[in-house]
């Protein structure tokens, strides 16, 4: 549904340039949940924006639905109304909602209609309906400042499906919200997702998000994407930072003498009894030092930290069985475990993926 590639953008900063996006690669398929992820001044905002364009990317393509965006060149008035014909096919909401207060709710529903020029009837008929569809049906001839912060965000969502778009991009929908709103709005969006068919790209420095909703994530550094792909495949990827930060574990070992093994489960190897095979075909007493389960995108997914007695030379063949068993094994340098060699060589601390303070 979305591809770029080799998307750049440059942005002249008095007089030196700053690179905010450095050759995105994206492919978002039709019908998924997408989040990007990364920490604040990553080129999060960037991307979203040089997806419908907002932002004319320095360089590269962007392709929505078939149509190359990139390629509706210039800003005189044809170009102007073509990509506006081409934008109305991608939504867009935003962090601080955007609502223009002098309007009603069901005035600002129908802004993007009164652009694309539809009847008034029509207008009412389709942003009554869209507002039914948020919950928000009794709230049509309020003002924005009559409502919560969620009911704004739901008028947001109700506007961005004006247009009947194809694709709906988020901006930090709901990093304003509480924790309850914010659940409630995610499950809209979810709902949405699954009743329209949309495809939703959605930014977040909120690793919580992505767990909640998405189907597939992107972690973006320094203007790159630096991981990619379904959460399944990430968190089947050796060494995935995104999978790491979804499902910590931690626990250190008894001594340094042992195996420390991290297991990720998912798909029909969540279920099967694994560790106590283990345990009895290989008659090896067997740690739980930490674990997590938990269910991403409705399927259950899991991670779990195991020691195992002696040194790593001596376990390969359990290790193996594991392996065999179709599932994820990483095993883990009890060195960077155990707290006193640890302090001697401290392991490069993951940073944590937050925002660290409003633009
Ligand atoms: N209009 C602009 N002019 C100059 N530099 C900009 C502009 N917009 C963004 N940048 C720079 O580009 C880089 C990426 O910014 P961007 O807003 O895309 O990051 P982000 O990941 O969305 O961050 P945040 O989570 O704080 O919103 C940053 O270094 C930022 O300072």
């Amino acid at each position: 549904m979305i591809t770029t590639t080799g998307l750049t953008k440059v942005y002249r900063s008095g007089d030196r340039d700053v690179t905010a996006l450095d050759g995105v690669d994206l492919h978002v398929r039709e019908g998924e949940v997408y989040g990007v992820i990364g920490q604040s001044g990553a080129g999060k905002s960037t991307l979203i924006r040089c997806l419908n364009l907002l932002e004319r990317p320095t360089s590269g393509t962007v392709t929505v639905a078939g149509q190359e965006l990139t390629s509706i060149a210039g800003r005189g008035k044809r170009a102007g109304a073509q990509l506006r014909a081409a934008r109305s096919h991608i939504g867009m909401v935003f962090q601080h909602f955007n609502l223009l207060s002098s309007r009603t709710v069901q005035d600002n529903v129908e802004l993007p209609l009164e652009i694309l020029k539809v009847d008034r009837r029509e207008r009412s008929r389709k942003a009554l309906e869209l507002l039914d569809l948020v919950g928000l049906a009794d709230k049509a001839k309020a003002y924005p400042a009559q409502l919560s912060g969620g009911q704004k965000q739901r008028v947001g969502i109700a506007r961005a499906l004006a247009g009947d778009p194809k694709v709906l991009l988020s901006d930090e929908a709901t990093s304003a919200l509480d924790p309850e709103t914010t659940r409630s709005i995610l499950t809209l969006l979810r709902d949405l997702n699954r009743q329209l068919g949309l495809t939703i790209v959605l930014i977040t420095h909120e690793m919580d998000v992505v767990k909640t909703i998405c189907d597939s994530a992107a972690l973006m550094k320094n203007g790159r994407v630096v991981e990619q792909g379904t959460v399944a495949e990430l968190l089947a990827t050796p060494g995935s930072e995104l999978a790491r930060e979804l499902f910590p574990v931690g626990g250190e070992p008894s001594a340094d003498d042992r195996t420390v093994v991290d297991i990720t489960f998912h798909g029909s190897a969540a279920t099967r009894p694994v560790i106590s095979e283990l345990a009895r075909t290989y008659n090896v007493d067997i740690s739980i030092l930490g674990a997590a389960m938990d269910t991403v995108g409705g399927k259950q997914i899991g991670r779990m930290r195991i020691e195992l007695p002696g040194r790593f030379e001596e376990n390969v063949v359990p290790i193996g069985f594991l392996r065999e068993q179709g599932l994820q094994v990483d095993v883990a340098d009890v060195a960077d475990l155990v707290p006193d060699t640890a302090a001697a060589v401290p392991a490069p601390a993951a940073a944590p993926l937050q925002k660290e303070g409003a633009k």
